[in-house]
């Protein structure tokens, strides 16, 4: 059904940073106009529904630009590790209990976490990504999925995997990546094949880039360069490449990665839960780097809620340069929208404007936490929580409203999720 959301305040994050009081009509999933005030036809009056916006602040879709949502259901499985000991000790070895079926209710369990938090897509890395390719399809999210790839007796299992989700999936909604894991997991013989068959099937790139002191003193001892370089050597960034993280990056390296249009993604919670500090994410954006945001898995975030992202995102950047105007509340609200939307290489979302697709967050203006509100931007990125989403609608879907996910059974979720812990529980 198409849409007409009545005197709201519209966020647009256009490149005029455009913030509008009026109308947003919705047809056929775009968005078909903003205005001041748009009249019904008579004929459009039965077939459009019509929201009252004005309470509300509309702004693009959030775009989770990293996580693994098959992991949601390791949430608080480990703790307090660092990033090493916590992937090779505990999650590797979890995550070899999990079953097909298993990684598809967990993925459902995230994607019902993002809608009810503003977020409209979400780009993935996982295995039994076909599990999750087919929750994004239930649920009417969007995404960008790859299933991750590692070095050793089942690398070309996984790449057979990657072509088939290619093929079985690829959509208006969901596009297929890439997903070397990491420099550390991949060989240097799978990086190129890699980079050779994204080229191919014309398609992008996703990585865990410079994560860890670890990673990069590693990278140095056995190839004598830091991953970056090892990555731009390999062809990892001949074509779009969205490499997560990106925490040990020197000037060089920052160098590279701005002339070779490789999109960073700061995942500031993961990257301080996991002890590994945070992302020169200023010096980045100064040399010309797209900067996405993304929460990670919620193994180590412990949540997938953009709207805390964005807040501490801005106010880790203030704290580490100490300089509280470094990046504004609009600057850190495009990086979660119109840069995520960039760095996977799409063009018509991410920005509310006419003839992009209807991928609009509501969130509500009167509640306590958004009172008063002398700068709607302000209270999204500085005030904002989950319960302040009215409604998260996709291609013109309403996917969550008033407290309701309309893809998802919550009651038979919660009794899947319950089940799958009370075995992990016991086997793990
Ligand atoms: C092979 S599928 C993806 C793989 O990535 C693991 N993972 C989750 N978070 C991180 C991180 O921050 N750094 C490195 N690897 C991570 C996840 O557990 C899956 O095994
Ligand atoms: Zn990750």
């Amino acid at each position: 059904m198409d849409i007409l959301i009545k005197n709201t305040i519209i966020i647009t994050c256009n490149t005029q940073n455009e913030v509008l009081k009026g109308d947003i009509l919705i047809k056929n999933g775009k968005i078909a106009r903003i205005a001041e005030n748009i009249e019904l036809s008579i004929y459009e009056q039965g077939s459009v529904k019509v929201i009252e916006g004005k309470d509300l602040i509309a702004i693009p879709g959030l775009i989770n630009a990293h996580t693994h949502c098959g992991q949601t259901i390791l949430r608080s499985f480990a703790d307090d590790m660092p990033l090493y000991d916590w992937l090779f000790e505990k999650i590797f070895p979890a995550e070899e209990k999990l079953t097909k079926e298993m990684i598809y209710f967990s993925s459902l369990l995230g994607i019902a976490e993002m809608l009810r938090s503003g977020t409209t897509m979400f780009f993935d890395m996982y295995f039994h990504e076909d599990m999750t390719a087919k929750a994004v399809q239930q649920t009417g999210i969007k995404a960008v999925l790859s299933r991750g790839l590692q070095t050793d007796e089942k690398e070309d299992i996984r790449l057979d995997e990657t072509k088939e989700l290619f093929y079985n999936y690829s959509s208006e909604r969901i596009k297929v990546f890439f997903g070397p894991h990491s420099i550390y997991t991949c060989s240097y013989n799978l990086l190129e094949k890699v980079a050779h068959l994204a080229q191919e099937f014309k398609t992008g790139v996703m990585i865990h880039l410079s994560e860890s002191e670890n990673e990069v003193n590693g990278c140095y001892e056995k190839y004598d360069m830091s991953p970056v370089k090892l990555c731009s050597r390999a062809g990892l960034f001949d074509t779009i490449c969205i490499a997560a993280h990106c925490v040990y990056v020197d000037d060089e390296d920052i160098e590279i990665l701005s002339e070779k249009n490789v999109s960073c993604v700061y995942n500031p919670t993961s990257n301080l839960k996991l002890g590994n500090g945070f992302a020169p994410v200023h010096n980045m954006i100064k040399s010309g780097v797209n900067v996405a945001i993304g929460t990670d898995s919620a193994a180590s975030n412990n949540n997938l809620n953009m709207l805390e992202e964005i807040h501490i995102a801005s106010l880790l950047e203030k704290g580490i340069y100490r300089l509280p105007d470094i990046l504004n509340a609009q600057q850190i609200l495009k990086m979660a929208t119109t840069n995520a939307a960039l760095a996977a290489g799409i063009y018509n979302t991410g920005v509310l404007q006419e003839g992009f697709c209807a991928d609009i967050v509501l969130l509500k203006a009167n509640d306590f936490n958004m009172l008063p509100c002398y700068n709607p931007i302000s209270n999204v990125v500085y005030s904002s929580n989950p319960s302040n989403v009215y409604a998260t609608i996709v291609d013109g879907q309403i996917l969550y409203m008033d407290g309701k996910l309309f893809t998802i059974d919550e009651e038979a979720l919660v009794r899947e999720i319950k089940s799958i812990e009370k075995f992990l529980k016991e086997s793990v």
